[in-house]
């Protein structure tokens, strides 16, 4: 998979500007504030359809513009396509070849991101629901089914906590409606969880390599799915929302579920969330995102784009250069730095280099 170019009008920083890209390593040089993370955003953008940074389209659109418009040529199931967005304040349209797209689910998939961005270092550091959002995304990247499910469940979730509020109005029972809501909801569940546990199983796998490769040590990363509930059998679901139904009733909201569940990264069997250091966080949550690149090859047979902000400069020279000897032309890879200065790394000495400043702005 790889985008060939990139068209921005009225994105951020971006008054009108085209780039063409080299299908292996794109550096993106450029002092701070000078607009390379917008051009990584920019990308990212046109593969899901939002941003990492904000869901507020206003804040794309280049100040005292009311929209902005970002197109980009990908070659993807060896085929050339012309994917565009437009953003207004109040709403996104999407083409492909030309042509609108008005389900998301229709557009998602030509073009397939894998990025890493400072703040992701949350995923070690943060709540079991930062954990919870990336595994949803990339699951629902590589498989429209586990997206449809976690929508369905959803829409259930929705429904059971408007019930119980109901039901605390008046008798309080566990009666028959909210029995046929659970079933579906237990039903919905086990296939969730069958592809989480699949999905961090592999995804495990390949972290242990990447980590030792990047870290050069016998550090040992791995991840594991805590699931809610130890045994996945419907009865034994259906069982636990009975139980814990006078608890629901008197919070008003279901307790167990697949909306609470979380995944360990674990380092030296210990929880990384607890002792992983800076430098170990920011290898582990790299080596998660590279893990993810043969995962989604292996799914949908082609390596996805590989967006790298700002990873260059916190990482020690030994890990920088083991990073650099992992990245290679197969996979598509954006690389937004300050400076190259000092990195005798073979990788950087033949990649493309984007000098991104401000009289190369307009
Ligand atoms: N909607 C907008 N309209 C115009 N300019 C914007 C808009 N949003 C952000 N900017 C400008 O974009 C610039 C930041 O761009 P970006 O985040 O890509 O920087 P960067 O080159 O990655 O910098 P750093 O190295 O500091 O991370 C800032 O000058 C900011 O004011």
């Amino acid at each position: 998979m790889l985008i060939n170019n990139l068209e921005l009008s009225h994105f951020r920083n971006y008054d009108h500007f085209f780039i063409e890209f080299d299908k292996g390593i794109n550096i993106l040089i450029g002092g701070n504030a000078q607009g390379k993370t917008n051009i990584i955003e920019a990308i990212y953008l046109l593969s899901v359809c939002r941003s990492f940074r904000t869901h507020i389209n206003d804040q794309m659109i280049q100040f005292d513009y009311n929209f902005a418009k970002v197109k980009g040529n990908i070659y993807s199931n060896q085929r050339n396509h012309q994917a565009e967005l437009v953003l207004s304040k109040e709403n996104k349209k999407a083409k492909i070849d030309g042509k609108d797209v008005l389900k998301i689910s229709e557009y998602v998939g030509y073009l397939n991101v894998v990025v890493f961005v400072p703040d992701d270092l949350s995923l070690v550091k943060g709540s079991p629901s930062t954990r919870r959002k990336f595994i949803d995304l990339e699951l629902s990247k590589i498989s429209p089914i586990y997206a449809f499910y976690l929508a369905k469940y959803n829409r259930l979730l929705k429904e059971r906590n408007q019930y119980l509020k109901l039901l605390s109005k008046k008798n309080g029972k566990y009666d028959d409606y909210l029995e046929t809501i659970d079933e579906q909801m237990v039903d919905v569940q086990l296939k969730v969880i069958e592809k989480r546990e699949n999905f961090i199983e592999r995804l495990s796998k390949n972290v242990k390599d990447v980590y030792k490769s990047i870290a050069d040590n016998e550090e040992y990363v791995d991840l594991h799915y805590l699931c809610f509930i130890k045994k996945k059998d419907k009865e034994e679901l259906l069982k636990l929302y009975k139980k814990e139904f006078s608890r629901d009733l008197k919070y008003l909201s279901t307790t167990h579920g697949i909306h609470k569940e979380d995944m360990k990264i674990m380092i030296d069997r210990k929880s990384a969330h607890q002792y992983a250091s800076q430098g170990q966080q920011r290898t582990i949550v790299l080596s998660i995102k590279i893990a993810l690149l043969e995962l989604i090859k292996e799914e949908i047979g082609e390596y996805p784009i590989l967006l790298l902000d700002d990873v260059l400069s916190e990482l020690d020279d030994q890990r920088k250069t083991k990073l650099l000897d992992i990245l290679n032309n197969r996979i598509q890879t954006f690389i937004t730095t300050t400076s190259i200065d000092g990195i005798e790394h073979h990788v950087i000495k033949e990649a493309k280099k984007i000098n991104i400043n401000r009289k190369e702005k307009q």
